[in-house]
């Protein structure tokens, strides 16, 4: 029926841009009033208000009831937006029309819908005047393809198939639970299930009983499809339903409701509903906002959280590699004209083992240079004719290539042996050599240096 229908994104964005652009309210909360409801906007402050006709893009509101104004305003310091009447199918509307506010809500900031609406109760416990908290929907519209959502799916809004189960957030019902205990109003509130049916007649007995039958609650002409869209667009809802009279469902009965009856208990129950509405409504707007400066802390906890774990690991690093070299050798080893670095670091005894393999097999190339040239003329054919004795003649060239670093107690024992002998003469080397050979063999290249 009214499935080719579409609107595009960007007459959502218009009418949000339009708004934007006439208010300095940024809702975060936006609340649909129900027949005889409008007056739950009363109560916000530094208000801006807007006729639905002078809203580019918005449809206009024909019932009784509905007052047709758009209005922001702030509760304690919060601003939200209010729906002063609202849109149903069977004032002409197509669905995606009814609905067309909450996604202009959506791209305005809101995050929380509230809805609220007057119902009659099929439930025995629910008498007129008494508020049901909406735990679930049947949508009957819906169920014969009469949905919102019927057409191409707009990504940007929300999946194609969206969940529609826990669409009536649980953490805001049991708030309000909570709330209605503490203002002393229990026993008007009960959780329910809401059936949304088109109208604008009432029903009629054996429709009354079959939804009695399938465990309907209350019963109206309205929500359903609102929170099906808010729900694909991610806003969390909240639902209340005014029971405004009984559904008749015997024929023994003799009264019938009327719109006017609906519009007087929405009245004498209007101070209730806004005391309830609004104790919610102030939470959910804090939650959002508490929930937002949460998430900021939590991320500042857990960088710094990082950083100290980093910290603690690289002085552990540093603690290990200490400890672990502490009596350890080091030997550096350079080599080549553009000379490569070694450094091996292993015990004394293995390092004297390394040396000796060194001594054994190392090839003496010779330098280029005068210096050079003379130091290693005679070495170089000793060294290469016979590399077993290099040891005797090349301790002194080899330091250029291989220097050692002592761990600090044997480095404090070759220390006050040094001192012990300077200035560092061919007497004093070889007293040297001879004592380290007895004592600490390994050091013997680098005694001098
Ligand atoms: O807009 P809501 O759902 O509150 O209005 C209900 C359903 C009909 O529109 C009207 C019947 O009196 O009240
Ligand atoms: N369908 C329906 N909508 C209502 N809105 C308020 N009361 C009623 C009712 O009894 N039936």
């Amino acid at each position: 029926m009214h499935s080719k229908e579409q609107i595009g994104h960007d007459e959502y964005q218009n009418t949000a841009d339009w708004l934007m652009s006439h208010t300095k309210h940024r809702p975060l909360v936006a609340i649909i009033c129900g027949s005889g409801l409008g007056m739950l906007a009363d109560t916000l402050k530094c208000q801006d208000s807007f006729d639905y006709s002078d809203i580019p893009g918005f449809p206009q509101s024909t019932v009784q009831g509905h007052a047709g104004r758009l209005v922001f305003g702030e509760l304690k310091g919060k601003s939200c937006v209010c729906m002063q009447g609202r849109f149903h199918m069977y004032e002409g509307h197509s669905l995606l029309k009814t609905t067309f506010p909450i996604r202009v809500f959506k791209l305005m900031g809101v995050e929380t819908l509230i809805v609220t609406n007057a119902a009659g109760s099929l439930a025995d416990g629910l008498q007129p005047g008494d508020i049901m908290i909406i735990k679930d929907h049947i949508n009957f519209l819906g169920l014969v393809g009469l949905n919102p959502l019927c057409g191409p799916n707009d990504d940007k809004f929300g999946p194609r198939f969206p969940a529609m189960s826990g669409c009536y957030d649980k953490g805001l019902r049991s708030l309000l639970m909570e709330i209605a205990k503490q203002m002393g109003v229990a026993d008007l509130v009960q959780e329910g299930v809401y059936a949304m049916v088109g109208g604008p007649n009432f029903e009629t007995i054996a429709e009354a009983k079959l939804l009695h039958r399938l465990g309907v609650d209350a019963v109206g002409m309205s929500t359903a499809p609102e929170v099906v869209v808010a729900t694909h667009c991610g806003l969390r809802v909240f639902g209340l339903s005014l029971i405004t009279n009984k559904v008749v469902k015997s024929y023994e009965d003799s009264e019938s409701v009327n719109h006017e009856g609906v519009l007087e208990v929405g009245r004498l129950r209007s101070h209730t509903v806004q005391q309830l509405k609004n104790k919610v409504q102030r939470t959910a707007g804090m939650s959002n906002a508490m929930a937002n400066q949460q998430s900021i802390d939590l991320l500042f906890i857990s960088l710094l959280i990082l950083f100290l774990v980093l910290v603690v690991l690289i002085v552990l690093c540093w603690v290990f590699r200490h400890f672990k070299n502490r009596n350890l050798t080091e030997m550096r080893i350079s080599a080549g004209q553009l000379p490569l670095r070694m450094v091996i670091r292993t015990k004394p005894e293995h390092a004297q083992q390394f040396m000796d393999h060194l001594m054994d097999r190392f090839i003496f190339q010779e330098e280029t240079g005068p210096d050079c040239e003379e130091a290693f003329t005679e070495e170089h054919e000793q060294v290469t004719s016979n590399p077993s004795q290099s040891q005797k003649v090349i301790p002194k060239k080899m330091s250029q290539w291989i220097s050692m670093a002592l761990p600090p107690r044997q480095a404090r024992k070759r220390e006050m042996t040094l001192n012990s002998r300077s200035p560092c003469t061919d007497q004093s080397q070889a007293e040297i050599h001879a004592l380290q050979q007895q004592d600490e063999p390994q050091h013997a290249l680098s005694s001098c240096h």
